[in-house]
């Protein structure tokens, strides 16, 4: 799609920026890629197996055979995107290299490096990363991340760990705000934050780059309250293509993110869709199966 063979920091994060608003779906075939792109998803992810099979299959998750990644490619004319594990950067060079208009590193994947992330500044493509937290936020970008992605609990079909995410993150940007400037050392040195990043905070109220949602999303509802509470742009991975009606939920979830504030459509939007995926309770993971304490 895009030539990123120069991507300096402001092409990618200004990339990332053409989102905004949007719904990004994981989809493992072309016809799937083709059932989203006709939503009117702003782009794909292509993905082997959803979060939710992942889950459910146990083992190791990896990067996707690049000839299905190519065939989604082929597939579609909206950006592609793809999973790399956290800390493999040669699955990275690889999906960079296959020419994928951006990387997710992601903790839905077995983690191949439990200390270090990629050093994403070393990469012409752009990266998106989860997030917990600010801290852990500012520490992705600080490596060089040109959008952010709440982690919630991926594969689940429960919202709340998506919204607990962004709860933390956006409240702890509103803390900054109320900090006086001679405090923000010590602030960076709590959230184990990149200094200029907390003064970026506290001048500007937000993250310097998009922050979506994602973990869990998968009804209209689901979406337009993550667009409440105030993230970018919704990413959604099992909650479609493990639900009942693919197509219209699809279309469905797009619209519910484009009139997020109109309870009207909402209502419109959210009739007759079928059975949603079967959602999982946190408390039925046990905590070495939580993707979201993959990375730090
Ligand atoms: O990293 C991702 C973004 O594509 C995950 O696939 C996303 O979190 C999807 O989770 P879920 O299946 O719960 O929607």
């Amino acid at each position: 799609m895009q030539d990123m063979e120069k991507g300096t920091l402001p092409i990618k994060t200004g990339f990332a920026e053409m989102f905004k608003g949007g719904v990004i779906m994981d989809v493992v075939t072309p016809e799937q890629a083709i059932i989203a792109e006709q939503a009117g998803a702003t782009a794909v992810m292509a993905l082997e197996r959803v979060p939710a099979d992942i889950r459910a299959d146990g083992g190791v998750a990896r990067m996707s055979d690049p000839k299905m990644i190519k065939g989604i490619i082929e597939a579609v004319s909206i950006p592609v995107m793809a999973k790399v594990r956290i800390g493999h950067f040669v699955e990275a060079q690889i999906l960079q290299a296959l020419g994928v208009d951006f990387i997710d590193e992601s903790e839905v994947l077995t983690p191949a490096d439990e200390s270090f992330h990629i050093f994403k500044h070393g990469f012409t493509v752009p990266f998106v990363c989860g997030a917990k937290n600010l801290g852990e936020a500012l520490r992705r970008i600080g490596e060089g991340a040109a959008m952010i992605r709440t982690k919630g609990e991926a594969g689940t079909g429960n919202v709340v760990e998506a919204v607990r995410h962004a709860r933390t993150v956006l409240g702890e940007i509103r803390a900054i705000q109320t900090r006086p400037v001679e405090e923000l050392m010590t602030v960076a040195r709590d959230l184990q934050a990149p200094y200029e990043l907390v003064r970026y905070i506290h001048e500007h109220g937000k993250l310097p780059v998009v922050n979506f949602a994602a973990g869990g999303v998968a009804t209209p509802a689901d979406a337009a309250l993550m667009m409440q509470l105030g993230l970018e742009g919704v990413f959604v991975g099992s909650g479609i293509f493990k639900s009942d009606n693919p197509e219209k939920r699809a279309r469905a979830i797009v619209k519910a993110v484009t009139h997020y504030n109109n309870p009207d459509i909402l209502a419109e939007v959210s009739e007759d869709l079928g059975a949603p995926m079967t959602g999982i309770g946190i408390d039925e993971i046990i905590e070495a199966d939580r993707m979201a304490k993959r990375g730090w």
